[in-house]
């Protein structure tokens, strides 16, 4: 299976260009034989510009559309990062999954919002795990900051999934979190961790680039640099049932002790 994560610099608050950017880009991966196209976090308008609301996609109607079409013009799996989506009168950081013959197979909308960067006073968090099925694998995608919670992305192995995607507006100066906890997330679950970030900059935020995608042993596959690229790699499934066979913590894991008795 053939990956393409496209990081490319967002165009703060203008949804045409970036939607051409996009195009361009995933036209090339399925050109250069991808299977599937990954983009990153709110690659609509970037993460994000002060007049995010009056920008917002309106039940992302139009990322949905032009997601749809370039699937089915590319015959290319998509995992569309995310997009601001606009829901009865508030914004979600949504993303939507969309198979070669353009069907929306799911969408997922960000359940930890960055705290730290005010998110959670312009977004409103989601709810719902996504665990989805392309083809006959199963999978999960979380977004950005999710990273950082484990037991969400415990609860998506738990499910089944067998590659983990992680769409990221990553900045700078958190380069070694970034590569480190997708590397983590991918060792403790014994899975694929395709994980891609834009490079650029929105405000103060300058994005880190490195999109990475890493084996279940915890191999980086491929890794982007800073700045603008198209990350490829070929992943083969069949190595997570002889990594889980050689040390297998699903077998060995004790969740009977995992609560805390009174305390949180
Ligand atoms: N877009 C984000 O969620 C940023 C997350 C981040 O920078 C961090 O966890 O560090």
């Amino acid at each position: 299976m053939k990956i393409s994560l496209i990081q490319f610099p967002i165009v703060p608050g203008d949804r045409l260009a970036n939607f051409d950017q996009v195009r361009r880009r995933v036209q090339q991966a399925a050109r250069a034989g991808s299977d599937m196209a990954v983009l990153p976090e709110l690659w609509d308008l970037s993460f994000y510009p002060p007049d995010v609301y009056d920008l917002a996609d309106e039940e992302g109607r139009q990322a949905q559309a032009f997601l749809q079409d370039l699937a089915a013009s590319c015959h290319i799996q998509l995992i569309g990062g995310s997009i601001v989506r606009r829901h009865d009168g508030c914004l979600y950081n949504t993303t939507y999954i969309v198979d070669e013959e353009g069907n929306r197979v799911s969408s997922y909308d960000k359940c930890h919002l960055f705290t730290p960067g005010g998110e959670e006073k312009v977004f409103a968090p989601g709810d719902h795990l996504n665990t989805f099925f392309l083809g006959d694998i199963p999978m999960a995608s979380i977004t950005c900051y999710d990273l950082r919670f484990g037991e969400w992305v415990r609860m998506a192995a738990l499910a089944g999934a067998q590659i983990l995607f992680v769409p990221a507006a990553w900045p700078h100066p958190r380069l070694a979190h970034w590569q480190i906890l997708n590397r983590a997330r991918a060792i403790e679950n014994q899975f694929f961790v395709v994980a891609v970030n834009s490079c650029g900059t929105c405000g103060d935020y300058r994005f880190c680039g490195h999109s990475m995608i890493i084996d279940p042993w915890g191999e980086v596959l491929a890794q982007g640099g800073d700045g603008e690229e198209i990350v490829t790699g070929e992943i083969d499934l069949s190595v997570i049932k002889d990594i889980r066979s050689r040390i297998n913590v699903f077998r060995d894991r004790r969740p009977e002790l995992y609560h805390l008795e009174g305390k949180r």
